[in-house]
């Protein structure tokens, strides 16, 4: 063995031990359509990881192949170092699933549901706490058939920490919550967090993902577009600024990477120095998005209107 190759070894150790999710070439087909097709995707550990996508691309299939839940046709698997396919209770006791619809029994209060399911796990959040952080302490003693649909969301998302994960995965969180509750969710993941857990989420939230994601991965028909920082997605995109104005009573429209030089012109074009309906804009996590799904055509830079 040469002086690099040992000195290697551990390097390439440290890497797979800051990895929690390793996947390369995830293909998933149903009657022949691939719904998840060639996706490579890393997640490190410690961090929140967002899946942003339209309906269909294949968000909750890849998520559900991770957690275990659902097979692949192809491609390499690891969560915490482990393939989910065959991999054991001790490897789900690290992990932590809030799917899209509920698995909350309904005849038992969110008190005896929560100490109910601590029995699955080897060591869990004492239930008193975990109800209060998820904003339940006031209904802990109601049927869950008698909750909301929000303070259901909140009672599964108790469920899902219960057992301390190192890994959790949450599909659609707050779909159905109210904007208040929106961010004491937000709070709760930014805790979970900031005690080590890494979160996988998949959401049709921009804001959320904006919030929450230290990375963001844009999946659209099965394939990660994609993954960047939420403020550097589509950095080559957001360049190009738009100048806006009114010439004559028309309304003008000037797509440029370099707005200042339009705006020279523009001035010296109007000597008593103001331009009007003078705007310059840069696109949004909105505006990339919907470029990087492709539900918006690319306008091609200096397009004049
Ligand atoms: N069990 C199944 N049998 C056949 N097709 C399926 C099955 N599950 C999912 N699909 C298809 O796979 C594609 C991806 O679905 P998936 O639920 O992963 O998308 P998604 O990105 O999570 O969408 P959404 O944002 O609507 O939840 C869809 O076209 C869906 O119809």
């Amino acid at each position: 063995m040469t002086a690099t190759q040992t000195a290697s070894a551990p390097l390439a150790a440290a890497r797979d031990d800051e990895t929690a999710v390793r996947v390369r070439g995830l293909v998933k087909r149903y009657g022949g359509r691939a719904v998840v097709d060639g996706l490579d995707l890393d997640v490190r550990r410690g961090e929140v990881f967002a899946l942003l996508g339209p309906n269909g691309a294949g968000k909750t299939t890849t998520v559900e192949i991770l957690e275990g839940v659902r097979r692949r046709d192809a491609g390499e698997v690891a969560v915490l170092g482990e393939d989910p396919g065959p991999a054991g209770r001790a490897w789900r006791d690290r992990i932590g699933v809030v799917g899209q619809s509920t698995g909350a029994g309904n005849a038992l209060t969110v008190r005896e549901t929560v100490d109910h399911f601590a029995r699955y796990h080897g060591t869990s959040r004492e239930s008193g706490e975990l109800i209060e952080a998820v904003g339940l302490t006031a209904a802990a003693g109601t049927r869950v058939s008698r909750l909301s649909g929000g303070q259901r969301r909140r009672l599964e998302v108790a469920l899902g920490v219960q057992g301390r994960p190192e890994l959790l995965f949450l599909d659609e969180p707050t779909t159905g919550l109210d904007p208040v509750a929106r961010r004491q969710f937000w709070e709760l993941v930014r805790g979970l967090r900031a005690g080590g857990t890494t979160v996988v989420l998949t959401t049709h939230y921009l804001d959320e993902a904006a919030e929450l994601a230290d990375r963001v991965g844009v999946l659209t028909d099965g394939r990660l577009v994609e993954v960047a920082p939420p403020h550097e997605l589509g950095a080559a995109l957001r360049q190009v600024a738009t100048v806006r104005w009114t010439e004559d009573g028309a309304p003008r429209e000037v797509r440029t990477p370099e707005p200042a030089a339009v705006l020279r012109d523009l001035l010296a074009a109007h000597p008593s120095g103001e331009v009007p309906g003078l705007t310059v804009t840069r696109p949004g996590l909105e505006d990339v998005y919907l470029h990087l799904v492709g539900a918006v055509p690319a306008t091609p830079e200096g397009d004049l209107r």
